[in-house]
C-alpha cells in the first residue's frame, strides 16, 4: 500500500503520473532491490549524492530563510540537521569502507545532472516563496519514502543494499516524510487556499514535475557511471 505523506503530495503525485512512475521505478531503483545494480554504479551515484546533500542542505536552509511560521522553521531547520549530521554520515561511512575519504568525498566534482537537479531547487526557493521552493524539495523526500516502502516488501533476500532500502522504509524516515507532508498541507492553506481553485497550482505542479525529472536524471547518471 501507498504511505500516506498528505493531500498535497499526493495531488501533486498524481499530477507528475508518467514521470513519477519513471522516477520511482526507474532501472537504478530496481536494481537496488534486485541487488543487480554494479558496485560501481552505486558508488559513483553514493559520491554524487554526498554532493547533492551538502546542496540540499543549503536548500533546506533557505527554507528556514522563507518559513513565516514557527512550525515550518522547525521542520527545515530540523531537516538541515538531519542530513548534515546523519544522513550523510552514511554516505561518509559506506563510501569509507571501500577506501573513499570524506575530503575527497567534498571535493568530488559534479555531474552536470546533479549540478542541474540542486541549482534548480535552490533557484525555485531564491525565485519564488516557501511553496516554489517546497515543490521542488518534496519529490526527493517522499520519492525516497515511497521507494524504500515498496522496495522493502519485494527486495530480493541477497540484495547488498538492504542497508540503503532500510533506511528510507525506517519508521523514522517515514514520519518524516509525514510530517513534511503535513507541513506542506498546511503551508499551502495558509498562503493559497484549496490547491485545487488555487491560480497558483499549476505553476507549482511545473515545480514539482521539473524536480521529478531531474530526479530520473539524477538515477540515470547513477547507471551511466558503472
Ligand atoms: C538524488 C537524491 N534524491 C533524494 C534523496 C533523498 N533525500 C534527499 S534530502 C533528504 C532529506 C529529507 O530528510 C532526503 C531523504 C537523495 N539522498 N538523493
Amino acid at each position: 500500500m501507498l504511505p500516506d505523506y498528505g493531500k498535497t503530495f499526493a495531488r501533486w503525485r498524481a499530477g507528475a503520473a508518467g514521470q513519477w512512475h519513471d522516477y520511482t521505478r526507474h532501472p537504478f531503483v530496481e536494481g537496488l532491490g534486485a541487488g543487480t545494480l554494479p558496485r560501481t554504479a552505486f558508488l559513483h551515484y553514493l559520491i554524487q549524492d554526498y554532493v547533492f546533500l551538502t546542496h540540499f542542505s543549503r536548500a533546506w536552509s533557505l527554507g528556514v530563510v522563507k518559513s513565516e511560521t514557527l512550525e515550518e522553521m522547525k521542520i527545515c531547520a530540523g531537516t538541515v540537521n538531519a542530513l548534515v549530521n546523519h544522513e550523510m554520515q552514511l554516505h561518509v561511512k559506506t563510501c569509507a569502507a571501500e577506501g573513499i575519504d570524506e575530503d575527497s568525498l567534498f571535493a568530488a566534482t559534479e555531474a552536470v545532472e546533479n549540478l542541474a537537479y540542486t541549482r534548480y531547487v535552490m533557484d525555485a526557493g531564491l525565485q519564488g516563496d516557501f511553496l516554489d521552493l517546497m515543490a521542488a524539495l518534496a519529490p526527493c523526500v517522499m520519492g525516497y519514502g515511497e521507494i524504500g516502502v515498496r522496495l522493502k516488501g519485494s527486495k530480493s533476500s541477497d540484495t547488498p543494499y538492504a542497508d540503503w532500502i532500510a533506511t528510507y522504509a525506517d519508521p523514522e524516515y517515514q514520519a518524516v516524510c509525514t510530517s513534511v507532508g503535513a507541513m506542506i498541507d498546511t503551508a499551502v492553506a495558509r498562503r493559497i487556499g484549496d490547491l485545487a481553485h488555487a491560480p497558483r497550482a499549476s505553476g507549482l505542479q511545473d515545480r514539482f514535475n521539473m524536480a521529478t525529472k531531474l530526479e530520473v536524471g539524477f538515477w540515470q547518471m547513477g547507471l551511466n557511471g558503472q
